[in-house]
């Protein structure tokens, strides 16, 4: 494996001249070279790195340089469109098969599957056509009897895991592959898969022992930021203009949204602003969305304002600047939607809006999903740090080995330095698991905005008096308890109808623990726009004595 980096194989020059009489490229990026000669050399193969970074290569380039075809499965019929239109423009032969194929299309593919003067060196698929068509595989039995089946390539092959962030059913069933073409090297390529998503992508394509490759996540020309989004004055709309009209001005760039109703808005208040932005989503026509995408990627529209439909195969070069005007669902997600910022390697900024109220709108929307919340918590945790550097926690989350000096002062945490302060956060703790523990005996459940407001002394008397109310400011009330979320002391607890996820916070694992009279917390805060010592002594102590009314009396009165 350490030699494989080496170019004096058999098919070296080959390779290097078809990079640059083909491809037109004139080198290799970081680890291409050794992927592309694993595979030649017959290996299995998973291949992580980046998005943008250059994976395609890693199989197209090989497919040329190899006897015969290579069988390249794609989630989606755009990006193998993209493809396809790619290779063409460089004179690389490939067909395609997929839902929207001919009758007549789909005949001459197959039959040229085993003609053995057929000049395609790729052939894409999806992979319901591996799962559902018999006479396919059958054509691919006859190639790879033949020796024509060179190689297969799985893209984005998390989509094969349920424990990855984009897991599709007709992936589970491409196991078949490695078992009918046993001979064959598979590489499987994947922009962000965890270790625990590989091993499961490699029981499901029976992959006995792939080697796998994988490229440091750290995007160096990529600037990351957080800023707080203010549940009182929501007025990071504005902002976002701002940046647009000023910093970003005349530059390309994406806003990703929560919803299809968000996109609207968004992009028609930003379009009110002066901004040239366009809504995108999934719910919009084929040609709507095309449109949109056609003149942004010509720069006919400056800003897509888009839900994350607008994702895979998106690959614009100068995207200066993405910005989430609402959390993503997971790190994942996250790094993955930012990282289309920078792919010519220039600077760009990647910066997300974080508000309270939008992890329990995203909590309620994955909630549904294996280990949605599980995920969604880390990508809360790294907005709401504040001392860690934010590529630090990307690396960490992807098992990457991480030191300090890689990010350059890129992150709003590294540039700032130690503008935070720690502070305890135990009484507070303490006053907040009361207020839930009180609804909890009264047989309520209160949503976040319910334990806010009752902390914050908001609503009736009566209840002002059974608590501790503080008089911190919203944005404290709400950070203390997202960290209280985070670490364990409160828990997220749903109700379903028919309609909709109603969601609310409960006591969580910890809580018990703050009955023990040593046991403290604490939590950092940043220290911009927050006055150090209001946090950690103002506390406004609740004196008067009162008598608690009898359990009936109390119901639904004070919440
Ligand atoms: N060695 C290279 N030198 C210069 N540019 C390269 C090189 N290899 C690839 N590229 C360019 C071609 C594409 O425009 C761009 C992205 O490549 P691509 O293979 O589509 O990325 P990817 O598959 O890793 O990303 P994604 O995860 O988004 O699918 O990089
Ligand atoms: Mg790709
Ligand atoms: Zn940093």
């Amino acid at each position: 494996e350490n030699t494989s980096n080496r170019s004096n194989f058999s098919w070296s020059t080959e390779l290097e001249q078809n990079l640059k009489d083909v491809f037109q490229l004139s080198k290799f990026r970081p680890l291409q070279l050794k992927a592309i000669n694993l595979s030649m050399s017959g290996k299995d193969l998973f291949l992580v790195m980046p998005t943008g970074r250059g994976k395609s290569l890693c199989y197209q380039l090989p497919a040329v340089c190899s006897e015969g075809f290579t069988l390249v499965v794609t989630p989606l019929v755009s990006l193998m469109e993209d493809q396809l239109m790619y290779l063409k423009s460089i004179d690389v032969e490939a067909v395609s098969l997929n839902a929207s194929s001919s009758k007549e299309h789909a005949k001459m593919v197959l039959a040229e599957l085993t003609d053995s003067k057929a000049p395609f060196k790729l052939l894409y698929v999806t992979p319901e056509k591996i799962a559902k068509s018999k006479l396919l595989m059958s054509r691919l039995e006859k190639a790879y009897n033949a020796g024509r089946l060179s190689r297969i390539a799985v893209d984005e092959v998390h989509c094969c895991s349920q424990w990855g962030h984009d897991f599709r059913p007709d992936y589970k069933l491409l196991g078949i592959l490695k078992r009918q073409f046993p001979k064959v090297p598979l590489l499987g390529l994947t922009a962000t898969a965890t270790g625990s998503v590989l091993k499961d992508c490699q029981k499901i394509l029976c992959v006995p022992e792939p080697i796998t490759l994988t490229a440091s996540f750290n995007r160096t020309n990529l600037y990351y930021e957080v800023r707080l989004k203010d549940s009182n004055s929501d007025d990071s709309v504005s902002d976002i203009s701002a940046l647009i009209k000023e910093r970003y001005k005349d530059q390309s760039g994406i806003v990703y949204v929560f919803s299809q109703k968000d996109a609207e808005t968004v992009s028609a208040d930003l379009q009110k602003k002066g901004v040239n932005a366009s809504p995108y989503h999934a719910n919009m026509n084929p040609e709507d969305k095309s449109q949109v995408h056609r003149k942004w990627a010509t720069n006919k529209i400056q800003v897509v304002v888009a839900t994350v439909a607008f994702g895979m195969g998106i690959d614009k070069a100068d995207v200066r600047f993405v910005i989430h005007h609402t959390i993503s669902k997971s790190i994942e997600n996250y790094y993955q939607e930012s990282g289309r910022a920078g792919r010519d390697d220039k600077p760009a900024d990647c910066i997300v809006y974080f508000g309270f109220n939008d992890i329990f709108r995203i909590s309620t929307m994955v909630v549904m999903e294996n280990v949605g919340q599980q995920k969604l918590l880390t990508m809360v945790d790294y907005c709401q740090n504040v001392d860690r550097c934010r590529r630090s926690v990307i690396a960490v989350h992807f098992d990457e080995v991480w030191d300090d000096e890689g990010c350059n002062e890129m992150c709003d945490v590294c540039r700032h330095g130690n503008d935070y302060i720690t502070v305890d956060i135990t009484q507070h703790a303490k006053d907040v698991v009361q207020i839930v523990e009180l609804a909890g005996s009264l047989d309520e459940k209160l949503t976040p905005l319910k334990v806010t407001e009752a902390w914050m002394g908001k609503g009736p008397a009566k209840r002002r008096k059974m608590i501790q109310t503080t008089t911190l400011s919203r944005l404290e009330v709400e950070a203390i308890i997202t960290s209280l979320l985070l670490q364990g002391y409160l828990s997220e607890d749903f109700s379903f109808t028919p309609y909709t996820t109603y969601f609310y916070l409960k006591l969580g694992g910890k809580a018990p623990l703050l009955k023990n009279q040593s046991h403290s917390i604490t939590m950092k805060m940043r220290r911009t726009g927050l006055d150090a010592n209001t946090v950690s002594t103002t506390q406004q102590t609740v004196q008067e004595s009162f008598s608690v009314p009898g359990k009936d009396q109390r119901r639904k009165e004070i919440w």
